[in-house]
């Protein structure tokens, strides 16, 4: 597990963090959402042991990790702008991390090597798109038990997103790796994340399980007769309400089932549950708090 405590950072006299909490279960992957310079790269970097707090704590597996190298050892950090040493090659960086990473595992990384067909050349040379695949292979082929990111995904083209999403997926649900990984667009982590935290302005404003969330809300649209009682709805928890014509839209947070109970006993003209996008709940349960929201949206 990754726990991080009350992280607070200063840099010059400039509160970039103010108590930053979260943690990561084992075997899960989550998700750091932010717009730019909401604090996510100084987060990594603490948690990387690259840079220090000035107060909270941050566990990795229950130990701290600045200046623990055994720990260090488990852990791969993949920072936003990557660094690979100068005139190696793609095998030789290979050897490389054979040397630091005691789960090297070669076999797999001559496989990843060609599905993502890299040629043998100066890493140096690669597009910055490239650079990042051989970055991926470095770090799956080093098996780490975590996997820190900074905005891993950003440069490349579709295909290639999902293959590594898909990659990632496999290792958390495999070899029960742990996975933060920060992003400043919250529908590319739809699909991957368990857990996502929206920092802005240096603090933790939402947290949330995506599973939990898509359960917990819901959309729904219903046509009663005319002049027909509405008082049920004074019972559910509304986040968002509309009207058009006759058709009433309503976003609620309610176990499916039964708010389709409570509709379907108002006999509706119409009756007709809707699906709903992740970004569409955290509009509505972000409420007044949309201003930090908007910027991961894009
Ligand atoms: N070394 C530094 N010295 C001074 N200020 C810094 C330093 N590093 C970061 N900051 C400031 O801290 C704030 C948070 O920056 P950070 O890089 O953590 O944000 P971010 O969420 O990763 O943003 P982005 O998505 O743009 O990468 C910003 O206001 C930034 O200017």
């Amino acid at each position: 597990m990754i726990k991080a405590v009350e992280l607070s950072k200063k840099f010059d006299r400039k509160q970039v963090l103010d108590q930053v909490g979260f943690q990561v279960k084992k075997g899960t992957i989550y998700g750091l959402l932010g717009s730019n310079g909401a604090g996510k790269t100084t987060i990594i970097r603490i948690l990387a042991g690259i840079l220090k707090q000035d107060k909270g704590s941050v566990l990795v597996d229950g130990k701290t990790v600045f200046e623990n190298v055994a720990l260090k050892q488990r852990i791969i950090f993949m920072p936003d702008i990557l660094y690979f040493l100068p005139q190696y090659t793609v095998k030789q960086m290979g050897r490389y991390y054979a040397d630091l990473y005691a789960n090297w595992d070669q076999q797999r990384y001559d496989q990843l090597i060609s599905q993502f067909k890299l040629e043998n050349k100066k890493v140096s040379t690669f597009s910055k798109g490239m650079q990042r695949q051989v970055a991926f292979c470095l770090a799956l082929a080093a098996k780490p038990d975590f996997l820190i990111m900074d905005e891993p995904l950003d440069g490349l083209d579709a295909v290639v997103r999902q293959r590594i999403k898909g990659l990632l997926i496999n290792d958390v649900a495999e070899r029960e790796m742990t996975v933060l990984i920060s992003s400043h667009n919250l529908r590319e982590m739809e699909n991957l994340c368990d857990d996502v935290g929206i920092v802005h302005k240096g603090k933790m404003i939402l947290e949330r399980n995506l599973d939990d969330m898509k359960t917990e809300v819901q959309k729904v649209q219903f046509a009663l007769r005319k002049g027909q009682d509405m008082s049920f709805l004074e019972e559910l928890n509304i986040l968002h309400q509309e009207k058009r014509g006759s058709i009433h839209l309503l976003i609620v947070k309610a176990d499916h089932q039964e708010l389709e109970r409570i509709l379907a006993a108002q006999n509706p003209v119409i009756l007709d549950m809707l699906p709903l996008s992740l970004e569409e709940i955290f509009i509505y349960e972000m409420g007044g708090a949309g201003y930090a929201i908007e910027n991961i949206l894009d």
